[in-house]
C-alpha cells in the first residue's frame, strides 16, 4: 500500500487479547498480545471475557504509546488515523469488551472506526505478505475451516467444515486425553514418533467434517493404540483432508496461488503437505509468519488500513459486534481492479490432450471417443493412505457410474478399470465442461439428476460444474431444432450408498456451492437446481438443504 496512513487495530474474539498498529508507510506491524490461558479443559467464555477485560487496556495502551512515540505530526494530531476491531465472529461476551473498547478509544481519538471481519483478516493477511492477487484462502483456526476465493464483490465460500473447527477438533481430542489446551501444538510434537494407523477420511466435494475421525481417535486411545500414531494419524489424514479441498479450489478457480491462515496454519505438517500439493500442481504457496497465523491484532490493523483507504468506516451505530458474522456477508470494498482479472477464471477448457483434474489426469480422446482417466499418487498424502484412497475412488466411480447410468442418469460408458493402477477407460462425452455453458435448462437437469441418484439410495458426492459435461460433440452435427443436447454426470469418485437425507441435501449443496464459487448470476441457476429435483425427488430433502444452509457454523465450541 503506498499511503501514509496508520491504523491501531484491536483483537479478542476468543483467546487473544491483542493490540497492534500498521504503518503503511513503512509496512511495520507492531503487535501486543496477551494470551488467555485455562487452567482446565477448552476456552470458558466467561473466564475469556474477563481475560480480555483485564488483558485489552494493557495490550492497546502499549500499542497506543508505541504510536504515539513513532508519530511524526504535530502533538495535537491524533497518532493513528483509524481504530480498527474484530467485530466477529467469535464469542459474544469477548467481543462486546473489544467492541466497548474500541468505540471509547475512536471517540478519546477522535478517529474514525473500522469493523473488521476477523475470517476475512485471517486471509487478507496472507494476500497482503505473499502480495498475490486472486489466491484461494485457506483457513485453518480454531473455531473455523473453510476455503475462501473472491469472485463479484464477496470472498465465496467454496467449501467448510460440517462440524467443528479444525483447532477445536483436534483440541477436543486432548481434551480426552488429558493434555492442556490448547492442543493442537502438543499433537504436533507428539507425532513426530508415530506411525500410521487407518482413520476415517471424510470429504464431501469442498466440504468436509471432522466428526468421525475425532471420535475414532477418542476410541483407538481408550482401546490403547499409542497416543504417537493416533496423533500422527490424525494430522496425516486431517491436514491430508484440508490440502485435498484446497487442490480441488484449485482446480474448480483456475487460480495458481494458496494462501494459509489461522491459527493451526503454525503446523508445519500442514503447511508442509500445502507446499507439497502446489508444488505438485504448479501453484504458488503462501503462508505468512507464524505472528500473524495465530488470532492477532496485526491483520485486523492490516485489513483495517485497507477498509479505511477505501473509505469503509463506520458510525456508531453500526458498530456492534456479531458474533456470527460470515466471510461472505462481508461487502468487500478494498480490492481494486486485479492485476489479471476481476474475477477468477476458470483454465479454458481444453478438448484434446491431458486435462489435469484436483485428482486424476485425464487424457482426451475425442476422436477415438474415449477418455483415459489415472488417479496420481500425491507426494503430500501418506503412501499407504494415497493407496487407499486411490484404489477405493477407482473402484467406486467404476461401480457407481454404471449404477447412475441404470437409473436413467447420462454417465460415460465405462470400457475398462484397473483399481490397483487407480485407472479408468471411459466413453468420451458432451462437448465442454457445465462450467463453460451454464444455463438454467442445464442447471434444472442436473437437479434432476441427483434426485435420481439419491431415490436409487447414493450420492455423487462432488457434483461441481466441472463434474457435469454438457452439449454434443461437434461431429454430431445437431443443430437448431435438434433434440436437447444431454447433461452428463461425470467423476464418481466420492459417491457413496446412503438412505440419509443429510447426506442428499449435502450432495445437492456442493453443487450450490460450485454455482456460488463460479458463475456470474448464481440465483437463477439455484432455483432451477431446485425446481429441478423437486420434480423426480423428495421434498425432504430440499428442506433439509434449506437447514444446512441456515447452521450458523462459526460458533466457537
Ligand atoms: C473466531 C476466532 O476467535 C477463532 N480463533 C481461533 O480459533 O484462534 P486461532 O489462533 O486462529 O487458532 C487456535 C487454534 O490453533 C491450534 N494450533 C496452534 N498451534 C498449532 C499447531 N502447531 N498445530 C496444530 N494446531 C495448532 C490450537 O490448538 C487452537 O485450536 C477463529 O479464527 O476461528
Ligand atoms: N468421460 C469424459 N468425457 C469428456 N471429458 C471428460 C470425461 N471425463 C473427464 N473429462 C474431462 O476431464 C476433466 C477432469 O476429469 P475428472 O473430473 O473425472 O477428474 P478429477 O481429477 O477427478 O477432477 P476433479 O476432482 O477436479 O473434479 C473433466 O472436468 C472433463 O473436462
Ligand atoms: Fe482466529
Amino acid at each position: 500500500m503506498s499511503s501514509d496512513t496508520r491504523i491501531l487495530g484491536i483483537e479478542g474474539t476468543a483467546w487473544a487479547a491483542s493490540a497492534a498498529v500498521y504503518d503503511c508507510a513503512t509496512d511495520d506491524v507492531v503487535i501486543e498480545s496477551d494470551a488467555y490461558e485455562p487452567e482446565s479443559g477448552g476456552i470458558h467464555p466467561r473466564e475469556a471475557a474477563e481475560h480480555m477485560h483485564e488483558a485489552i487496556p494493557r495490550v492497546v495502551e502499549t500499542a497506543l504509546e508505541h504510536a504515539r512515540q513513532t508519530h511524526d505530526g504535530p502533538e495535537t494530531e491524533p497518532p493513528v488515523d483509524a481504530v480498527a476491531f474484530s467485530q466477529g465472529p467469535g464469542l459474544g461476551p469477548c467481543l462486546r469488551i473489544v467492541g466497548t473498547a474500541a468505540r471509547a478509544l475512536s471517540q478519546a481519538l477522535e478517529v474514525p472506526l473500522v469493523g473488521v471481519n476477523h475470517m476475512v483478516a485471517h486471509l487478507e493477511i496472507g494476500r497482503h505478505t505473499a502480495d498475490f492477487d486472486s489466491p484461494v484462502c485457506l483457513n485453518a483456526s480454531g473455531a473455523n475451516a473453510h476455503l475462501l476465493a473472491y469472485r463479484n464483490g464477496r470472498y465465496r465460500v467454496l467449501g467448510e467444515t460440517m462440524d467443528t473447527g479444525v483447532g477445536n477438533a483436534i483440541d477436543k481430542f486432548t481434551r480426552h486425553v488429558g493434555w492442556s489446551h490448547p492442543g493442537g501444538p502438543k499433537v504436533e510434537a507428539a507425532a513426530k514418533d508415530g506411525a500410521y494407523v487407518d482413520l476415517p477420511y471424510v470429504v464431501k466435494g469442498m466440504d468436509f467434517s471432522f466428526s468421525g475421525i475425532m471420535s475414532a481417535a477418542k476410541q483407538a486411545h481408550d482401546d490403547g493404540v499409542p497416543i504417537e500414531d493416533i496423533c500422527f494419524s490424525l494430522q496425516e489424514n486431517i491436514f491430508g483432508m484440508l490440502t485435498e479441498v484446497a487442490e480441488r479450489a484449485l482446480s474448480l478457480t483456475g487460480s495458481d496461488e494458496l494462501v494459509l491462515g489461522g491459527g493451526v496454519g503454525q503446523n508445519a505438517r500442514l503447511r508442509e503437505m500445502l507446499e507439497t500439493m502446489c508444488d505438485q500442481r504448479g501453484a504458488d504457496f503462501h503462508a505468512p509468519e507464524p505472528r500473524f497465523l495465530g488470532d492477532n491484532a496485526g491483520m485486523i490493523a492490516v485489513l483495517g488500513a485497507k477498509m479505511y483507504d477505501a473509505g469503509d468506516t463506520i458510525a456508531l451505530p453500526e458498530s456492534r459486534v456479531n458474533p456470527n458474522y460470515r466471510p461472505d456477508q462481508v461487502a468487500v470494498t478494498w480490492r481494486g481492479e486485479s492485476k489479471r482479472s476481476e474475477d477468477l477464471e476458470p483454465d479454458a477448457g481444453r478438448e484434446t490432450g491431458t486435462e489435469q483434474g484436483a485428482e486424476a489426469l485425464v487424457d482426451l480422446e475425442p476422436d477415438a471417443g474415449r477418455v483415459r482417466k489415472r488417479r496420481e499418487s500425491k507426494g503430500y498424502r501418506h503412501p499407504d493412505l494415497d493407496d487407499r484412497l486411490r484404489r477405493e475412488r477407482t473402484t467406486l466411480e467404476a461401480r457407481l457410474t454404471s449404477l447412475a447410468r441404470r437409473e436413467g442418469v447420462p454417465t460415460p460408458v465405462l470400457s475398462d478399470v484397473d483399481p490397483l493402477e487407480a485407472t479408468l477407460e471411459l466413453e468420451y462425452v458432451g462437448a465442454t465442461d457445465l462450467r463453460e455453458g451454464l444455463s438454467v435448462e442445464r442447471v434444472r437437469d442436473v437437479g434432476r439428476h441427483l434426485a435420481r441418484l439419491h431415490e436409487a439410495g447414493f450420492v455423487h458426492g462432488d457434483p461441481t460444474t466441472r463434474n457435469v459435461r454438457v452439449g454434443r460433440r461437434a461431429s454430431d452435427g445437431s443443430s437448431g431444432d435438434a433434440p436437447r443436447a444431454r447433461t452428463y454426470l461425470i467423476d464418481f469418485g466420492l459417491g457413496y450408498h446412503t438412505d440419509h437425507v443429510e447426506d442428499y441435501a449435502m450432495d445437492l449443496h456442493v453443487f450450490d456451492q460450485s454455482l456460488v464459487g463460479t458463475a456470474p448470476n448464481p440465483d437463477p441457476l439455484r432455483a432451477a437446481v431446485r425446481d429441478g429435483y423437486r420434480e423426480v425427488g423428495d421434498e425432504r430433502v430440499l428442506e433439509r438443504l434449506a437447514d444446512v444452509e441456515g447452521r450458523g457454523r462459526y460458533v466457537t465450541a
